[in-house]
């Protein structure tokens, strides 16, 4: 079963628009939302917590439509923005006290325990921490009420790599279970090679690809060689490719057969910051 579905999704405003985004969360995986600066990520996440409306389409979490359920499906999504979501002059206890009231399964003991655990200051006020310490206080929060979703936009950007490896790790015994899921958008990709199970990439407010992430970074490839080589490539053969000074890169999404095909030509695996790279810059031979 999934998470959250979302079918033909638009939303139009004036110069740009979400246009017909469809893809799955299955539940027990982490689904990793990415593409460039204004690709349509945040709208994406503000439609599914029905901060905004769309035009068209449907959205569906726990099998439910997510407007007209909202109140039930709330109580069981922990949301992280990126922008800060408490006042500056709270300390950790009092954020307890506000969601305490908030959250009718709200865990006091699991939200001190994310406290220690994240080495939060209990005596600082939240104008003196630093922006991982928001960010772990605003994770701790939204995990204290036991969902069976976090959704997070932008969660771990700005942050050390110590305190992403720490948060990225809490992520992961999150969904340990099988019955919880996250949905994140990050610009960080390196994050969700690590630990998303799927991938969507939006570019300009379309899906290019809803994947696995597993099998998308064990079939694409990076094809690298000089013009002549490159003339010989089937166009078929090549998804989006890239001039530069140094000669050709080619994204193929068969890696296999190319390296059949082409086994006089470099092939390199592609990250996903590659395939991000191609399919944004890239053209179609
Ligand atoms: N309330 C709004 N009114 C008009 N346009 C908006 C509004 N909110 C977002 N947009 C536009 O929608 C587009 C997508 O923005 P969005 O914040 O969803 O992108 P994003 O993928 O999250 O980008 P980033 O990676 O920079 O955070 C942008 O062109 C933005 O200007």
């Amino acid at each position: 079963m999934d998470s959250i579905i979302f079918k033909n999704i638009s939303k139009e405003y004036g110069d740009f628009a979400l246009r017909d985004v469809s893809f799955s969360v299955p539940r027990g995986s982490i689904m990793g939302l990415i593409g460039e600066n204004g690709a349509g990520k945040t709208t994406a996440i503000r439609l599914l917590l029905n901060m905004i409306r769309a035009d068209s389409g449907t959205i569906e979490v726990f099998g439910l439509d997510h407007a007209e359920n909202e109140r039930e499906i709330k109580e069981q999504i922990g949301v992280v923005m990126e922008e800060d979501c408490f006042y500056e002059s709270l300390k950790c206890k009092d954020v307890a006290a506000i969601l305490r009231h908030i959250f009718k399964t709200w865990d006091d003991a699991l939200f001190r325990s994310f406290v220690k655990n994240f080495g939060l200051p209990e005596n600082k006020r939240l104008k003196e921490f630093s922006r991982g310490m928001k960010m772990k206080l605003s994770i701790a929060a939204a995990l204290s009420h036991r969902p069976r979703l976090l959704v997070l936009d932008e969660a771990t950007s700005g942050l050390d790599p110590i305190v992403r490896s720490e948060i990225l790790d809490v992520f992961l015994d999150f969904i340990q279970d099988e019955e919880h899921s996250i949905l994140i958008s990050s610009h960080i990709t390196s994050d969700l090679e690590k630990v998303a199970d799927y991938i969507t990439f939006l570019h300009g407010g379309r899906v290019v690809l809803s994947e696995n992430k597993d099998k998308m970074l064990y079939e694409y490839g990076i094809l690298k060689c000089g013009a002549g080589d490159f003339a010989k490539i089937d166009a078929a053969d090549i998804v989006r490719y890239r001039k530069s000074a140094f000669g050709y890169e080619a994204l193929t999404a068969d890696k296999n057969a190319a390296a059949r095909k082409y086994p006089d030509i470099t092939l390199d695996s592609a990250g996903l910051e590659d395939v991000m790279l191609l399919m944004i810059k890239g053209e179609t031979k």
